[in-house]
């Protein structure tokens, strides 16, 4: 790999407290101390007695005053990365009722002052694409999942098997024993309205899909509830993120234009999210939501492109079931998102270890949330905390997981940027001109490269030749010296400065030189805590794109032990891909994978409903 070390940072993580709620009679609190600079002292004010103080430090901590608004202008920056072409993941953790769907979308849409981070976030997003017009067009898009009981289900789906209808408005229609067959969009439902046990009216709906899946819902209407008792269709996940940013390639993805479409959007998601009530929450989320965003820009002038994801996650509560007081189906829910939290904190535990071996393969949340927690994204924890005294010990194991997850090292955050020779190589591939003339290009771009480098080399070499005679000779004079008595006002610029210009301006060519001004600016903005540095990924992104079958997991390229004073590498895409195609060409059915690769769309990517304009 020609991808240069950089600094690496930690996941970043903001702790938040929810006030008492209206209605809650006993009011002692955990919270003794809420600093500043993200101090936090809790205590058990039930058991008094010695070292019953214990101190967290996080990256901030908002007590239960703060508004969404303060709560959101400490991740503002994180959205613009996303538009720079970065990834960035913002999740929320903490026990049930402890405020994570308050802090992700807010209690009430309709009222801006309540927006949570997700609204906000994307009415950010696009204020900036806005801003950015006329230099950069965007294309955005958004994808929405649950895992509910260890399935992955699209939240917008608008006709497949996945799809939730409203059922409160849906079963007002039928009446008692009441069978139909409606045809819905490209799926056949039947209707059973039915007395369970001759007591409690019950109503069945399945939905036949002709993709052989069947989604069953089961209305109680003693309950005054409903859920889904089995759906056979899944969504797969891919384990190491695809090249374009889809952790859930066949979830439906929605092209959207405006804030007004994405609230739109989230709507519906909310709406058919799985929520239940419990004694600890009246509307329990029980399954964990993803929301992703999909960013891909276009360079006005020069053509270059970036892809940016946001995914955006609310996770379930832990919760004990003895105080939730589960039972039944939401028992079983219970269970299930206590183990994949369990085994969140499993892959959390091995990351903070450094552990050869990670087990994001233990759960489908883990192997969603991989490539933001051991890759090269930016992330945020929000660590939710219940202020109530008996909520001490759910409280005490939520800050330790935080802990935990704040020294969690991420690898050097990388923008997905691609230049333009870079895209005009790829369109070649993809028009299908002959692999000769593909081969030609890069040996020509091969050629280029030696030249520079032996030009530099001759220069370097120049310059230590100068440098060791005048030391030998015990002379003052310095490299500066040497360069400016080389270069006469009637001569042309040294070779060496000629070799390091071209390829600066290669580099400039091949990346977004305001969208990377404006990267440095969102750093400075981001208060200098710790968090992922900034690479330029393009040459691991076409290497990703032409050999998807050769794809590395992420940690490998930030464990290479590159020595840290390498030259600035010269034009490392065209010098990656190259050596790659060295590798592959000799035989002849590796070479028609590569074209058919780079031409078909993925059998996944076919499968998506929508057509994603970006790919
Ligand atoms: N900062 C806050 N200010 C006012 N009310 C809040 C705040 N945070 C949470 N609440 C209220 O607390 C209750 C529980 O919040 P919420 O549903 O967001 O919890 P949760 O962590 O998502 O729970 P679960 O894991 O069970 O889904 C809700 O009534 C919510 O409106």
């Amino acid at each position: 790999m020609f991808v240069p070390l950089s600094r690496t940072g930690n996941i970043r993580v903001y702790c938040r407290i929810r006030p008492f709620l209206p209605g809650q009679s006993k009011k002692q609190t955990t919270l003794e101390y809420v600093g500043e600079n993200g101090e936090l002292v809790v205590s058990n004010p039930i058991k008094q007695g010695k070292d019953t103080h214990r101190l967290f430090k996080f990256n901030k901590v908002f007590g239960p005053e703060a508004t969404q608004e303060e709560v959101f202008l400490d991740t503002q920056p994180l959205i613009r990365s996303v538009l720079d072409g970065y990834n960035v993941c913002i999740f929320a953790y903490g026990q049930t009722g402890s405020g994570k769907t308050y802090t992700m979308s807010g209690p009430c849409i309709s009222s801006r002052e309540d927006w949570g981070v997700n609204y906000r976030a994307l009415n950010d997003l696009f204020q900036i694409s806005q801003s950015r017009k006329n230099c950069i067009i965007y294309d955005v898009g958004v994808q929405m999942v649950e895992i509910y009981n260890e399935q992955v289900r699209d939240l917008l789906s608008s006709d497949g098997p996945q799809k939730r209808y409203p059922l409160f408005s849906c079963f007002g229609l039928f009446s008692f024993s009441d069978i139909s067959l409606p045809l819905v969009h490209t799926h056949i439902s039947i209707y059973l309205h039915v007395l369970f046990m001759n007591f409690i009216p019950v109503s069945l709906l399945f939905f036949f899909g002709y993709d052989g899946c069947i989604t069953f819902y089961y209305f109680d209407h003693s309950l005054e509830d409903f859920y889904v008792s089995f759906d056979l269709h899944t969504l797969g996940i891919w384990s190491t993120t695809q090249p374009n940013g889809l952790a859930v390639p066949e979830a439906s993805m929605h092209s959207v234009k405006s804030t007004a479409d994405v609230l739109e959007l989230m709507n519906i998601g909310l709406m058919n999210r799985a929520v239940g009530a419990t004694a600890l929450n009246e509307r329990s989320s029980r399954s964990h939501s993803v929301l992703t965003v999909h960013v891909h820009g276009t360079d006005v002038k020069s053509g270059a492109t970036l892809r940016g994801n946001l995914h955006l996650i609310d996770l379930a509560g832990s919760e004990r079931v003895d105080r939730s007081e589960a039972t039944g189906d939401r028992l079983k829910e219970a269970q299930h998102i206590n183990k994949s939290l369990s085994a969140l904190g499993d892959v959390i535990f091995a990351l903070a270890q450094r552990s050869p071996h990670v087990p994001y393969r233990n759960s489908k949340l883990t192997q969603v949330l991989q490539s933001s927690l051991g890759g090269q994204a930016k992330t945020l924890m929000f660590v939710q905390l219940n202020p109530d005294a008996d909520s001490y010990s759910e409280t005490i194991s939520t800050l330790k997981f935080a802990e935990r997850v704040s020294g969690v090292e991420l690898g050097a955050a990388r923008s997905n940027k691609e230049g333009r020779d870079v895209r005009e190589l790829m369109d070649q591939v993809v028009i299908g001109v002959p692999v000769s003339s593909l081969k030609d290009t890069i040996a020509k771009k091969d050629e280029e490269i030696e030249c520079m480098r032996v030009k530099a080399n001759n220069a370097n070499s120049a310059k230590r030749e100068f440098s060791d005679k005048h030391s030998d000779a015990g002379s003052h004079h310095s490299v500066e010296d040497f360069e400016n008595q080389k270069v006469s006002p009637s001569q042309p610029k040294p070779a060496v400065g000629d070799s390091s210009q071209n390829v600066n301006e290669d580099f400039e060519l091949l990346g977004f030189g305001e969208a990377d001004s404006e990267e440095r600016l969102s750093d400075i903005s981001d208060g200098g805590l710790s968090m992922g540095t900034e690479t330029d990924g393009s040459s691991s992104l076409v290497e990703f794109t032409l050999f998807p079958e050769t794809v590395k997991p992420a940690e490998n390229t930030e464990k290479s032990s590159y020595p840290s004073k390498l030259p600035k590498p010269s034009p490392k895409v065209v010098q990656t891909r190259s050596s790659r195609l060295s590798l592959v060409k000799p035989t002849k059915a590796a070479s028609s994978r590569i074209l058919s690769s780079a031409r078909k769309p993925t059998p996944s990517s076919s499968s998506t409903r929508i057509t994603r304009p970006w790919q």
